[in-house]
């Protein structure tokens, strides 16, 4: 094949995916379709295979069968990866006595990268001067920061990061949502792992849903949403129901109430005084997105969890993740690399 390769499609197709722990399947038969310049949300309870995922298709795991490709490639097979795929897969790796700048610039000089670069990507992630002190003073905010400065480095046209907001307060979480959406608008593929809807929501544009390391929705935020209803308790549901049928609102009976298919509480409220009807309650319902969300963090989440635990109990699973913070020269001893993991990556295992 041409080492240069094909020109870059930047799409991510997962096939088939699956990776057995012992007789323990962390990811199973999933498939993942991620298009260039929009950015999809991977979202998934605690223990749902998102990371595992990011890391094989990042070629720090080796899948048990199916494809993870990026460009039509897998990882391994990507020439230059730097400038392919940037990745971030966890905040709170950095060497606590190195500078953020200086933790940049070694990396930069391992990858041909100018030290001019690192400074442009400290100005670009907003902490120019913070990356002057020791990394291990850092807040989440900032080694998060540090962490997307890191994955830029070889400018890449696709990005991967795990779980980008945690730990981020609500200005944080604004913040990034601008890069983001930056770096998406300038045709970049964004894949963003998270285990709260709630944190990515309003980021992403597209949702791919896992539990137990099976894909359970797939779809743009809009259609995974549904229409927006609000729940009304009233003391007489037939005459309420007539009255907001007028109005051209589409009513059901639910839960001892009515579901009423608008977002907008007023109207509801305004027809009910109209027709002289009381409301004991009125309030807008979660979307179906939030809902599916929901059902699958309070009952998949804990079974995942619980799975995976007893499962590392056991002491079934050989290859086990290399250790938070990797001694500051040479490899991390990590049985499941199977290939030149990114910079990034390679100090970012779990
Ligand atoms: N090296 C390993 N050996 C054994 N089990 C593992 C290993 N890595 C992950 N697992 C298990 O696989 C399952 C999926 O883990 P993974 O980290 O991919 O989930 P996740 O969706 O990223 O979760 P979180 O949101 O908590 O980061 C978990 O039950 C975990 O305990």
């Amino acid at each position: 094949m041409d080492p240069a390769g094909p020109e870059p499609t930047g799409r991510i197709e997962v096939r088939g995916l699956t990776k057995h722990f012992g007789s323990f399947t962390a990811v199973d038969h999933l498939d993942l379709d991620v298009e260039p310049g929009r950015i999809t949300g991977f979202l998934g309870p605690n223990g749902a295979g998102k990371t595992t995922t990011l890391r094989m298709l990042l070629g720090l795991v080796r899948p048990t069968s199916g494809t993870a490709t990026i460009d039509g490639r897998r990882y391994a097979d990507i020439h230059n990866p730097l400038t392919v795929v940037g990745s971030a897969l966890e905040a709170t790796n950095f060497h606590p006595g190195r500078t953020g700048r200086n933790h940049l610039r070694v990396q930069a000089a391992a990858s041909g990268v100018s030290d001019r670069r690192v400074d442009e990507l400290l100005e670009l992630v907003g902490i120019p001067a913070a990356a002057r002190k020791r990394a291990g003073g850092y807040s989440m905010g900032m080694r998060q920061r540090l962490g997307l400065a890191a994955a830029m480095l070889g400018d890449p046209h696709v990005l991967i990061l795990d779980e980008p907001a945690n730990g981020l307060d609500p200005e944080g979480i604004r913040w990034l949502r601008g890069f983001l959406r930056h770096l998406a608008d300038e045709g970049r593929t964004l894949l963003i792992s998270s285990h709260m809807l709630s944190e990515v929501e309003q980021t992403v544009d597209d949702v791919v849903i896992i539990a137990n390391g099976k894909r359970v929705a797939q779809g743009t935020v809009e259609e995974l949403r549904g229409e927006p209803t609000a729940f009304v308790r009233t003391s007489d549901p037939d005459r309420l129901t007539a009255a907001l049928q007028q109005r051209g609102l589409r009513v059901a009976p639910k839960a001892g109430g009515l579901q009423v298919t608008t977002e907008d509480l007023a109207v509801v409220g305004d027809v009910a005084h109209a027709s002289d009807v009381a409301i004991h309650e009125l309030r807008s319902e979660q979307t179906h997105l939030e809902e599916l969300f929901f059902n699958l963090t309070e009952t998949e989440g804990d079974r995942n969890r619980l799975s995976g635990a007893a499962h590392a109990r056991a002491g079934v699973a050989p290859d086990l993740p290399p250790p938070m913070l990797p001694p500051p020269s040479g490899p991390p001893v990590d049985p499941s690399v199977v290939a030149a993991p990114p910079a990034d990556a390679r100090e970012a295992g779990r």
